[in-house]
């Protein structure tokens, strides 16, 4: 991929990967997401606090000196590791994946917590986003942006527990693909999503 190529807009071909970051990249991104869980869930001492922010900032150090640009990451590239490495997306395993629509498995952790022990809804619609917007660009083969998203959210999803997502093409006219997505708790609707995503054009960015 060369800076001509970019063309100012999003990059279709952008540098999906297997192996960048190395064999145990994926078990450095599970690490990471552990870390998050522990942080949410920490009451840390003062000492504790202290201890933790210098050894972060060695850490970050060393990250920064590494840092890359968002189509060569191995973050959002990696299409073998959960949400393709990415920790700002919660991790999903895609189970099928055609031009009709996606089957996906989810786990929610400390992390994404709302509260008394569900889901923060704001996970959950990016967890459908997400998915949609997979499945908008499986349906035209081309990159998709939401234009409307609408969430709604019919019993409580817990965290820790495998939930299934499944998404649909409902309808495609012209760039605009309109999609539908449930989130289930075994048999039971825990939310569903109806959206928009449109097709970009060359240069869009
Ligand atoms: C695998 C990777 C998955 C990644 C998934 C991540 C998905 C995301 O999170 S994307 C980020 C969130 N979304 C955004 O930031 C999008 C911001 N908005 C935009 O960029 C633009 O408004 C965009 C691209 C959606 C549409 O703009 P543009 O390409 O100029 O299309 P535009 O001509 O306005 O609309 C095209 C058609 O869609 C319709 N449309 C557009 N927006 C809407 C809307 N909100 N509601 C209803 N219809 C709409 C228009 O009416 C038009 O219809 P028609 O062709 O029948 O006249």
């Amino acid at each position: 991929m060369t800076d001509e190529q970019h063309e100012g807009g999003f990059r279709t071909d952008m540098a999906i990967s297997v192996d960048k970051g190395g064999p145990r990249y994926g078990e450095f991104v599970e690490s990471a997401r552990l870390f998050m869980d522990r942080v949410r869930a920490a009451m840390p001492t003062e000492e504790l606090v202290d201890d933790l922010i210098d050894e972060l900032a060695t850490i970050n150090a060393k990250l920064e000196a590494v840092a890359i640009d968002e189509w060569n990451s191995p973050s959002g590239t990696r299409i073998d590791l959960p949400a393709r490495g990415n920790i700002t997306l919660p991790p999903y395993l895609v189970n099928r994946a055609d031009a009709t629509g996606v089957d996906a498995t989810l786990r929610f952790t400390r992390f994404h917590l709302g509260g008394n022990n569900a889901a923060h809804g704001g996970y959950i619609g990016t967890a459908f986003d997400d998915l949609l917007g997979m499945t908008g660009a499986l349906a035209t083969g081309k990159v998709t942006r939401t234009a409307y998203l609408t969430v709604n959210y019919r019993s409580i999803t817990p965290l820790y527990t495998d939930l299934s997502v499944t998404t649909q093409v409902t309808k495609v006219d012209g760039r605009k693909i309109f999609v539908a997505a449930q989130m289930r708790d075994g048999d039971r609707l825990c939310a569903e999503a109806d959206g928009l995503f449109i097709a970009l054009n060359p240069g869009q960015p």
